[in-house]
């Protein structure tokens, strides 16, 4: 079985950082092991280094610019965040957004370092020229559904049925979807319309118990694969 993608986009919550993102990780990290699924966490770059030491998931940094060594003042380099300990980054996220031309140069620069790479966009016409850049997966997420606890798999199946359609076109490119994924219902739609997994943050993030709301995406996200096999 072709384990499914689950993405934690931790972005700037209060519990992001510190002992807070150390504890919900290490919960992360047991349903990882649990199960036998490679979880991506996408920390804040000051946590890189930290979590890196602490738990056995994919850290992924949530941006990075593309300039190069230099005078360039708050940067992060891709240099950088692999020296820290991701093993890859998001680039291009609604939250976040970098010019065509500087998703391009970073991820060169991040394949030559070896770095796996996430690009997110907000509209299925952009999956098809972005997938042409060769990133590891593209992520889509309908700004709109960001944060508001209805899922893209259920508001806007067909964002992810035509994205499907699109990366198809480029072999080797994932697709993952996300936007106010909220419910293990929600993965496996989204995994049953397609998609190779989910990103998500505040279902996570905000839970009382985080434990329990990753669990039930594993086990869902793990049942729709399994059914489409
Ligand atoms: O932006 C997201 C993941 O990158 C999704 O955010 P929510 O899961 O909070 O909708």
């Amino acid at each position: 079985m072709k384990p499914p993608i689950i993405l934690i986009n931790y972005k700037a919550y209060e519990n992001s950082y510190g002992e807070k993102a150390i504890e919900i990780s290490k919960k992360i990290e047991k349903i990882s092991k649990n199960y036998g699924i490679p979880i991506i966490i996408s920390v804040p770059a000051t946590m890189i280094y930290k979590l890196s030491q602490e738990v056995e998931l994919i850290i992924y940094a949530q941006h990075v610019d593309s300039v190069r060594h230099g005078a360039h003042t708050g940067s992060i380099l891709p240099e950088m965040i692999k020296d820290s300990g991701a093993k890859g980054s998001l680039l291009n996220h609604s939250e976040k957004k970098i010019r065509l031309d500087e998703i391009h140069e970073a991820l060169t620069r991040m394949k030559n370092l070896g770095l796996e790479s996430v690009v997110c966009i907000d509209s299925y016409e952009l999956v098809h020229p972005l997938a042409l850049l060769k990133p590891d997966a593209i992520l889509i997420e309908p700004p709109e559904l960001i944060g508001s606890g209805r899922a893209v798999s259920k508001e806007r199946p067909e964002v992810i049925t035509k994205a499907v359609d699109e990366v198809k076109k480029v072999p080797g490119v994932y697709l993952l979807a996300g936007a106010g994924i909220t419910t293990g219902e929600d993965v496996y739609k989204a995994i049953q319309l397609g998609a190779d997994g989910i990103g998500v943050a505040s279902a996570v993030m905000k839970a009382e118990n985080p434990e329990k709301v990753v669990e039930d995406f594993v086990a869902n996200a793990i049942k729709a694969i399994d059914k489409r096999q």
